[in-house]
């Protein structure tokens, strides 16, 4: 009988594990449970917010899309996970049995400074993006100062960069860029950190990039509370700040969802409740579970004085879902290969006119390979790749021949490496 394999979540993390999958073994029984009736494009969330982008131009309903490659879609979200009996529930009682899970779920979404949730605004989800575009709006009929930053504990500031940079953009486009005041308040110890321990130049570029658009910054503090008019931060002796503000978009911190919890303090990491992962994306106690995606324990690039996180970004992403999909299918063929994803880097942060990307090869250094590059053309490559994503998504082929032989010939990257010892963790094999 064909073995079933059960993936939770339907955005880039389960879909590229699912079409990797479905490309490797045809007869694979795989099951999408994901509440969310849509993948989303998530980088293109911050140009929603800004109205450069409309809701259907970067989703996609699971509905129609799965079948067509044979994938079970069940549209409601998992619940609870049984690991000793290979089965999870649905939030509507439904019990599913699996041979193979892969959490991929995403984060859960902490607004961890007091009124974040109230007073501040977020592009993390569509639906924030789409509430955020309705603010704007107003916003710009009245404008007045605002902050943009991250939270302690953040992980992803990607986001905040790109927000700060094309909402400058807009307001300059409006006419409208001198009657605002933007400050970009963060935990990195210094801008161009990013989670990373910063990227080759990175420092020195975003600080000229926020400097040549008059954007502030304040780095190494606590955000520890927000007001419907104020950002409120704290530095490292604990003396408070404020910062008049009449909009912000502050970055939350990111923790695993209450579904991993539920799965106990061998699946669940106790700190975060990200799932605990092996180098190979194997849990090492239950090894049917696999993790892809954000909502993986990964450990921080290096401590810094504010607690950061390492970002997953799309690549990783992509590496983490090619190696559970090889793992998956070697386990059921009885082979003993076994792939762990490089963890490769990129991120582009659009500022609409043009675009500042950074490469770094492996994440946790020492890094082999590093390059940046500010460019016109990598705004339009930015746009280009969410085009062509999407495109991949449709055609249910994640991991076309030509994009991995690009990768390798001008980046140098191969996706995932053979493993000899799955033990360790990520990013070391
Ligand atoms: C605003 C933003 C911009 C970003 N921009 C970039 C970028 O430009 N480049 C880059 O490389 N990376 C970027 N990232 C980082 C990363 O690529 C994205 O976060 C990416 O979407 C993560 O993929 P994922 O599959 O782990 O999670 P998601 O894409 O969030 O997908 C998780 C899915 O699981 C579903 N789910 C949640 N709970 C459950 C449950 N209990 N049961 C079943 N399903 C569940 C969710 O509804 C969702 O559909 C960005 C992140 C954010 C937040």
């Amino acid at each position: 009988m064909s073995k079933h394999v059960v993936i939770l979540g339907g955005g880039i993390g389960g879909i590229a594990t699912a079409y990797n999958l479905r490309r490797m073994d045809s007869s694979l029984k795989i099951t999408i449970v994901s509440g969310r009736p849509y993948f989303g494009f998530t980088p293109a969330y911050p140009h929603l917010a800004l109205g450069w982008r409309k809701f259907e131009d970067i989703t996609i309903p699971l509905a129609n899309l799965l079948p067509k490659f044979n994938i079970d879609y069940v549209p409601e979200n998992g619940e609870s996970i049984d690991p000793d009996n290979n089965k999870i529930r649905t939030t509507s009682g439904k019990e599913i049995e699996y041979d193979y899970l892969v959490i991929a779920t995403g984060p859960k979404l902490v607004f961890g400074a007091e009124g974040q949730e109230q007073y501040s605004t977020s592009v993390c989800t569509a639906e924030h993006a789409l509430e955020l575009q309705k603010k704007l709006e107003e916003f710009y009929a009245d404008p007045g100062p605002v902050v943009v930053g991250a939270i302690p504990g953040v992980s992803c500031f990607g986001p905040a960069y790109e927000f700060a940079f094309m909402l400058h953009h807009e307001l300059k486009k409006r006419g409208l860029r001198h009657r605002v005041r933007i400050t970009y308040i963060t935990s990195e110890p210094y801008v161009g950190h990013l989670g990373l321990g910063g990227v080759g130049p990175s420092r020195r570029l975003m600080e000229d990039l926020f400097a040549e658009r008059s954007i502030n910054w304040i780095a190494n503090v606590k955000i520890t509370k927000v007001e419907p008019d104020k950002v409120i931060y704290e530095d490292l002796e604990g003396k408070q700040y404020e910062v008049p503000c009449k909009l912000s978009m502050l970055m939350p911190r990111f923790m695993g969802p209450e579904v991993v919890a539920s799965a106990g303090d061998k699946v669940a990491n106790p700190a975060n409740k990200m799932v605990i992962v092996n180098r190979c994306f194997q849990n090492p106690t239950y090894k049917n579970i696999y993790g892809v995606g954000v909502v993986t324990a990964i450990p921080p690039v290096e401590q810094t004085p504010i607690p950061t996180g390492a970002p997953k970004t799309g690549m990783m992403i992509e590496q983490m879902a090619l190696a559970v999909a090889k793992n998956i299918v070697n386990d059921i063929k009885n082979s003993a290969d076994r792939y762990a994803p490089e963890l490769s880097a990129v991120c582009i942060a659009d500022m609409g006119g043009d675009a500042a990307g950074f490469f770094a090869h492996p994440v946790l250094p020492p890094r082999a390979t590093v390059k940046h590059k500010k460019a016109v053309w990598m705004h339009w490559f930015k746009s280009a790749f969410e085009k062509y994503f999407l495109w991949k998504v449709k055609s249910g082929n994640i991991s076309p021949f030509f994009e991995e032989k690009a990768l390798e010939l001008l980046l140098g990257v191969h996706g995932v490496r053979l493993c000899k010892d799955c033990s360790g963790s990520p990013g070391t094999c």
